[in-house]
């Protein structure tokens, strides 16, 4: 097969398929769309999180737990790939490229970029396994409120990136999704018992993402107060205290578990 031949199949496959081309975010209609079942998912998690981890459930085999947990990193890792490629193929069918930052006002959520934020969203509601597999696993001290908070809130962003045709959302889709590549390369092979020494490379990739969206907003503010506006400027601010806040929980994490003190600690204990 020619590198031609290769473009052009994935270009089919991941832009122009009827099933993407004519695709659209209709509130009410398309599955997953209303805000009842927003709030119903989002209520559904935190009160299972909260049951779950406050029961005693049967011990699953180990051996069976870890398959679990690397067929589930292994789809996720996956459907980041072929997420992240899929919106990049779309940017580029896009009428101007600036539209990756500042999409024209009262765009209407439909076509390939919004099919990907489409499955973008829904993937957010499969990565709700991960606290399920955390939970089962007995590792209760790592269920935390990063871990939780990012999970719950990370849904309604993307339900309303589709609701108001935020314009940020192709760029941070992008960057956040090629992060999950390596994120769950990471966890499937810690589910297949070899620990990666570039743990802390993970990390220091999502606290880049989060500061580069914060060039992505900056960005999209200098557009829509120069030019004729951009789509979702209001839930722009949803997005500036969900990205600070994961910013800081993440922060936190990596001094904690790469930071000085704690190779002091280390240090100490040997
Ligand atoms: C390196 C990190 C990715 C993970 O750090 P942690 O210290 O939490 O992880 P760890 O080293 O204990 O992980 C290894 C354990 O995870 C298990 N494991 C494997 N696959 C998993 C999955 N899909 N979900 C949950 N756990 C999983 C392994 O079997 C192993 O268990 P065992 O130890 O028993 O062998 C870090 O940067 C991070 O994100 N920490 C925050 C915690 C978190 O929940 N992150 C993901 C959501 S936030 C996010 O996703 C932000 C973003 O958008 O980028």
């Amino acid at each position: 097969m020619e590198m031609n031949d290769i473009t052009s199949t994935l270009q089919y496959w991941l832009v122009n398929h009827p099933a993407i081309l004519n695709f659209t975010w209709n509130p009410g209609q398309t599955l997953g769309s209303s805000p009842h079942f927003l709030t119903f998912t989002v209520l559904s998690y935190l009160s299972l999180t909260f049951m779950l981890s406050h029961l005693s459930l049967p011990p699953i085999k180990p051996s069976l737990l870890k398959s679990i947990t690397a067929v589930h990193s292994l789809f996720l890792l996956i459907l980041s790939f072929i997420m992240a490629l899929g919106c990049i193929l779309s940017i580029f069918q896009a009428p101007h490229l600036h539209w990756i930052i500042c999409l024209p006002p009262q765009t209407p959520p439909k076509g390939p970029l919004f099919f990907w934020a489409y499955i973008f969203y829904i993937s957010k509601v499969i990565e709700f396994i991960d606290t399920l597999l955390i939970i089962l696993s007995n590792s209760i001290k790592r269920l935390t409120f990063l871990h939780v908070y990012h999970h719950a809130t990370v849904v309604i962003m993307c339900y309303i990136w589709l609701q108001t045709s935020q314009s940020l959302f192709p760029a941070v889709l992008v960057t956040n999704a090629s992060v999950h590549v390596l994120m769950y390369a990471y966890y499937l092979s810690c589910a297949l018992g070899v620990r990666p020494k570039w743990k802390k490379l993970v990390t220091d990739c999502q606290l880049v993402q989060f500061y580069s969206s914060f060039v992505v907003l900056g960005l999209m503010l200098y557009y829509h107060f120069t030019g004729l506006g951009c789509s979702g400027a209001w839930s722009w601010c949803f997005n500036v205290v969900f990205f600070a806040s994961l910013l800081a929980l993440f922060a936190d994490f990596h001094a904690k578990n790469y930071g000085k003190l704690k190779t002091k600690m280390a240090g100490a204990t040997n």
